[in-house]
């Protein structure tokens, strides 16, 4: 097993649970109204054009795929050294803005906000779009798993130790439409050693559709450093 440390949790309030006043603290990063954060939904924005487009349309698919990769080029021309960007998204003591599910940065997070909650728990919202689908209007179960797995564990940060994910249990007792507002509320349970037992369910319009259990192990691996 590879070495792992421990972080201590620090939201933009300030430092994990401390940070509570009795007021939900936001835990996941804010997203700014421009820069990269803006350019990361442009680009959530076009996944979703294009999944929505289809083959039926008339639109000019070949010339459209010359102007994305254009701009990827452009982009790409632009890029740091790989070791010193992965040193930087990894810096920083808050909430992570690359991150896969809440990163304001990630085109592909939904992206999910997430709250600390006065309680212990932490409260997490977001919607789905089509580009997420499983069934027909549904979402794909991995992307709930998804969600929970990583709700679960800033429930774990938010109560003051956090980990990796060992086991995972899922019971997807409804299916998750697209489109409208889901709820994922989450707490740590219990912890023994270096043992963590999370909790969480992921709700619809207050009806349940994916519970979720979780034993995580305390530890993370460690930060990348520019030596
Ligand atoms: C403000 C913002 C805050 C943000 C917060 C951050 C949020 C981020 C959220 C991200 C969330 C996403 C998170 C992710 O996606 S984490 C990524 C997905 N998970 C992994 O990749 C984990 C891969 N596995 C490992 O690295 C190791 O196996 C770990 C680290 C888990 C344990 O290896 P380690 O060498 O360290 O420990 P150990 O083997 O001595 O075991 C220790 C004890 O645990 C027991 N055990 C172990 N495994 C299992 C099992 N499967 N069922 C039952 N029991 C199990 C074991 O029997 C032993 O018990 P005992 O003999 O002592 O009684």
């Amino acid at each position: 097993m590879a070495e792992t440390v421990e972080y201590e949790v620090v939201t933009q309030a300030g430092a994990g649970r401390d940070a509570g006043s009795g007021e939900p603290v936001l835990m996941s990063a804010r997203a700014s109204e421009g820069g990269l954060d803006a350019a990361a939904a442009a680009a959530r924005r076009l996944v979703d054009a294009l999944v929505r487009l289809g083959d039926s349309t008339d639109y000019d698919t070949d010339a459209l795929a010359t102007r994305i990769n254009a701009i990827a080029a452009e982009v790409e021309d632009a890029l740091p050294d790989e070791a010193a960007r992965l040193v930087e998204m990894w810096q920083q003591e808050g909430p992570n803005r690359h991150d896969l599910v809440t990163g304001p940065q990630n085109p592909i997070a939904p992206p999910l906000v997430v709250h600390g909650q006065p309680d212990g728990s932490v409260e997490a919202s977001t919607t789905l779009p089509i580009a997420y689908q499983g069934q027909p209007r549904m979402a794909h179960g991995g992307i709930s798993a998804l969600l929970l797995d990583h709700t679960l564990g800033m429930a774990n940060g938010w109560a003051g130790r956090g980990g990796m994910t060992a086991r995972l249990t899922l019971n997807f007792k409804r299916p998750v439409p697209l489109g409208e507002p889901i709820t994922i509320r989450a707490k740590q349970e219990s912890v023994d050693g270096r043992k963590l037992y999370t909790q969480g369910v992921l709700s619809v319009d207050g009806e349940p559709c994916v519970t979720a259990e979780a034993l995580f192990i305390a530890g993370h691996l460690p930060r990348p450093t520019a030596d």
